[in-house]
């Protein structure tokens, strides 16, 4: 069996090797390095920027594939196209040698009048992340370049301000670009004047997030010498249609990993489950995962609407389960300090609203009452358009994605998936899929290419959670459904927004002088009026049988094996953590399993969530 799983291994790493460099449309044939251990250094990279890799919380020590592959090539000067799993290290990939090159050309006497490289991403979210990590970068190679974030809630003062001197790079969003030139703090002729190297990343959301039309009108001023890169989790005909847009006669990168096979959307290290419940037990299921200990922490859960998230909250709270929301409609400094504290480990559950999708259904569908246009147009002034926490956030140490509501496109589900199994670490997903979303699960089904020889593409179902646990909270979760009503949420929904717009204030003041401090505002305060009943924060004994206590145990082991204690600090994952110790990997709640499909047969590769210093073929 071992010596199978080697020959397979050794098979792939070989058609990996092979194909890990397409140029669909570049005639110059690349060749890859024979060998593929290559690191940065032999990739060309600045030492002052390899030190600041190593100087980073996790120290990064060796390339990922797709860093492997990328930065030579943009160091060279390509255009490029890279797509690339979730959580593969896109930004890396073009960040390092966006650097490199900037850094060879600061000395340059020419003034320039406007940033010499433009980042766009699609949420106001992803700009703070790659703003972060593009300045830890400078700060820690100690280099002569300025990067500045613009974000569209800056009044044009601010945008002014920002751009003065020039920065030399500027992370933004199309739409802020766009408001920056009509407000006349960016000129189009300093742009064609100064711009070199342009990215999209996230570009397979980039025209869904509605900024098709900004793009134009920025690509017009783009000079034809500028370099320009594309970063995709995903392959559409959105990126397509980026690519004609901006790219001349790019090199098309992707990553597949078995000859033969579909290409892999979902990283390998996440195991991907279902649950099959109704639209009403979804909430005794949830409570069972969690309150069983029956998925590891931390947890990230989806919902598909507000009120449903602070329904689930509330109905959280009283079991005595502590959780944060997110959703478009909180201020933006508010969501930036729910996704640091998150990432930080100050709370183990988070609630997230991805209604882009819902969204956008709903306003293909616009047109029919006039009464149902009102309504969405008052909807939309509420929430922010630049919204987008599934996208690109690199969340730390999730371990458990739960879609409560199912995604509606299989898109959608690959990058709420991809928030889990981040670089190196391991993850799991669980989806509660009702009757209704059955349709949805087949279709992810198909255009993940779930087949028995495909084994990262494979959703089964949660051998964890049997029916007897969820019958043992059944009686206590419905009493207490019904007393999360209505006008109890819209009361929470309505206090929750109170408190941030509050907070946001604060934090901004605060946090421009005390980045670090994390403590100030918790964001998963119990928002129910009554206090929870002390009975309902501890499951009986008796209520449990045997199955669902060992299961709930082995997830505890493994989570202490893998030093996973969710502390404010981390301090990072225990070395010896053995795969068997995985209870995804080896229990079953029917006893052993001959086939895959019961999802004990799938073995990750990845014994821990170590990600440094390690080198493993696959994202
Ligand atoms: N060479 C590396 N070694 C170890 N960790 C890395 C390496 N490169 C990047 N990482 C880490 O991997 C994580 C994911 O990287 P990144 O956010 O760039 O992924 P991504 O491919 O852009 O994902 P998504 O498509 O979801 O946006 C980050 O925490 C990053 O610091």
């Amino acid at each position: 069996m071992v010596k199978a799983d080697k020959t397979k291994e050794k098979k792939e790493k070989e058609s990996k090797h092979k194909q890990e460099i397409q140029s669909n449309e570049e005639p110059d044939v690349v060749e890859e390095e024979e060998d593929e251990a290559r690191s940065f250094e032999e990739l060309g990279l600045d030492p002052r920027l390899i030190r600041a890799l190593n100087k980073k919380e996790i120290s990064i020590a060796e390339p990922t594939p797709i860093q492997r592959v990328a930065i030579p090539l943009i160091l060279q000067g390509k255009d490029v196209v890279a797509r690339a799993k979730t959580g593969s290290g896109k930004t890396l990939a073009y960040l390092l040698p966006l650097l490199q090159k900037l850094l060879s050309t600061a000395d340059s006497s020419r003034k320039k009048l406007s940033p010499s490289a433009f980042i766009l991403v699609p949420s106001g979210e992803l700009c703070q992340q790659v703003y972060k990590e593009v300045s830890s970068l400078i700060d820690s190679s100690k280099a002569q370049l300025k990067a500045v974030q613009l974000t569209s809630n800056m009044p044009a003062s601010d945008l002014r301000n920002a751009l003065a001197g020039p920065p030399d790079i500027l992370v933004s969003t199309p739409s802020c670009v766009a408001k920056s030139l009509s407000v006349g703090v960016l000129k189009s002729e300093s742009i064609n004047d100064s711009l070199e190297i342009l990215v999209l990343d996230e570009a397979d959301l980039l025209l869904s997030f509605g900024y098709e039309e900004d793009l134009k009108a920025l690509t017009a001023l783009v000079p034809r010498r500028c370099q320009c890169l594309l970063m995709s989790a995903t392959s559409s005909a959105d990126v397509d249609k980026l690519k004609k847009l901006v790219l001349h006669n790019p090199y098309v990168l992707t990553l597949p990993e078995v000859e033969g096979v579909k290409d892999e959307v979902i990283p390998k290290n996440v195991q991907q489950f279902w649950v099959s419940c109704g639209d009403r037990d979804k909430l005794v299921h949830v409570l069972a995962l969690l309150k069983l200990d029956l998925v590891q922490k931390k947890v990230l859960i989806f919902t598909n609407a507000i009120d449903m998230s602070f329904r689930l909250k509330l109905f959280l709270e009283k079991f005595g389960i502590k959780s944060a929301v997110l959703n478009a409609e909180l201020p933006q400094n508010s969501r930036l300090h729910i996704l640091e504290e998150f990432n930080a480990g100050l709370f183990d559950y988070l609630i997230a609203t991805d209604d882009r999708e819902t969204k956008e259904k709903e306003k293909a569908n616009e047109g029919s009452l006039t009464e149902t246009r009102k309504s969405k147009k008052h909807a939309k002034q509420k929430l922010d358009s630049e919204f987008g926490v599934v996208r690109g956030i690199d969340f730390k140490n999730v371990h458990t994605v739960i879609n409560y509501d199912m995604p509606l496109s299989a898109a959608g589900y690959v990058h709420r998936i991809g928030r889990t199994g981040r670089a190196y670490s391991t993850g799991a997903s669980v989806s509660l899929v009702s009757p209704d979303e059955m349709e949805i699960l087949e279709e992810i089904k198909s255009f993940l290419g779930d087949d028995e020889n495909n084994e990262s593409n494979v959703i089964s179902p949660y051998p964890l959670l049997t029916k007897n646990a969820v019958e043992s909270l059944r009686y206590r979760a419905e009493d207490t459904a019904k007393s999360v009503t209505k006008i109890a949420v819209r009361e929470a929904r309505a206090q929750d927004l109170r408190n941030e717009i509050l907070n946001s204030e604060k934090l901004k003041a605060h946090f421009e002088v005390n980045p670090r401090d994390l403590d100030l505002l918790k964001h998963d305060k119990v928002l129910s009026k009554k206090p929870p009943a002390p009975h309902l924060s501890d499951v009986p004994d008796y209520l449990l049988d045997a199955t669902t206590k060992e299961a709930s145990k082995m997830v505890k082991l493994t989570r202490a094996a893998m030093g996973n204690n969710n502390s404010a600090r981390r301090q990072g994952p225990k070395r010896n953590f053995r795969k068997n110790k995985d209870p995804l990997k080896s229990f079953s709640a029917e006893g052993p399993r001959r086939g895959r499909k019961g999802g004990m047969k799938r073995e990750g590769k990845d014994g821990d969530d170590t990600h440094k210093h390690k080198k493993k073929k696959n994202l």
